[in-house]
């Protein structure tokens, strides 16, 4: 299962930009959290602090219930370098064993290699050059390479934005998977129908920490994505943490 995640009084100040008032806040282990707000709010910038890659203020706490991994990060935009001459069989091979790109590969990376590019459904497309692949092919690769990872820590920010239904439909059911397995997922996401069915907790960002909660309580009964009730729900403060990043 993969950890909880605890925020005390998390804030983030770039220059004179507040960009996160701060908060406390709760996710619970094994459940997948959905981070909402409008453009701007600074849903990314929470991501990314709770990965420990902004210089956020207070504390951050991942608490693992058993062995702990490196988290999986699938960024807002993939971007590779159109001028690498590298197939996505060997641009996942050296992502995973961190080795040169030409060298050669066993019977059983292969397969490795040929079973994780299926599950993308990127299977015909082993050969194809880097430079070669389609916005949402670079966005399955990167799917590839973090399933690779074997964790059960994700930070996912807008992993559908782009992508035609076809591979919309391929990543969802991947992280309906990985939440079937009790992976904590965190995910920045704007199809509420998408949240409103498999979200476990809501976290709506506007500058900070708004409020949280189950997307009954965030959206009540209304079908009206915009329709997100004023009121405060969430934002717990705990203790006996162990720290990972701060
Ligand atoms: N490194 C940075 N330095 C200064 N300002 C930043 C930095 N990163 C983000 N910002 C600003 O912080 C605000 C929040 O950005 P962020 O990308 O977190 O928002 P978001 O909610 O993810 O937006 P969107 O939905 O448009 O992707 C924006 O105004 C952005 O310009």
């Amino acid at each position: 299962m993969g950890p909880s995640i605890i925020l005390n009084q998390t804030g983030l100040i770039i220059g004179d930009n507040t960009l996160l008032k701060p908060a406390n806040l709760t996710l619970e282990a094994g459940k997948l959290h959905l981070l909402t707000g409008p453009n701007g709010a600074g849903k990314s910038s929470l991501l990314r602090s709770m990965m420990g890659l902004m210089p956020h203020s207070g504390d951050i706490h991942w608490q693992w219930p058993g062995k702990a991994s490196l988290p999986a990060y699938i960024p807002q935009l993939a971007f590779f370098d159109a001028t690498l001459p590298v197939t996505v069989e060997d641009y996942l091979h050296a992502s995973i064993h961190t080795r040169a790109f030409f060298l050669k590969k066993s019977k059983a990376q292969k397969q490795r290699l040929q079973s994780l590019l299926e599950k993308v459904g990127l299977q015909d497309k082993t050969q194809r050059k880097l430079g070669q692949l389609s916005g949402g092919e670079r966005q399955r690769l990167l799917f590839a390479r973090a399933l690779a990872q074997d964790t059960t820590l994700w930070f996912m920010d807008e992993p559908m934005t782009g992508l035609d239904q076809d591979a919309q439909q391929t990543i969802e059911q991947l992280i309906l998977q990985l939440k079937a397995q009790r992976c904590t997922l965190v995910m920045v996401h704007h199809d509420h129908d998408f949240v409103r069915r498999h979200a476990d907790q809501v976290v709506v960002v506007n500058q900070g920490i708004e409020r949280s909660g189950s997307p009954e309580q965030i959206y009540g009964a209304s079908h009206n994505q915009d329709d997100i009730p004023a009121r405060s729900l969430t934002v717990s403060r705990t203790s006996s943490t162990s720290e990972v990043c701060s």
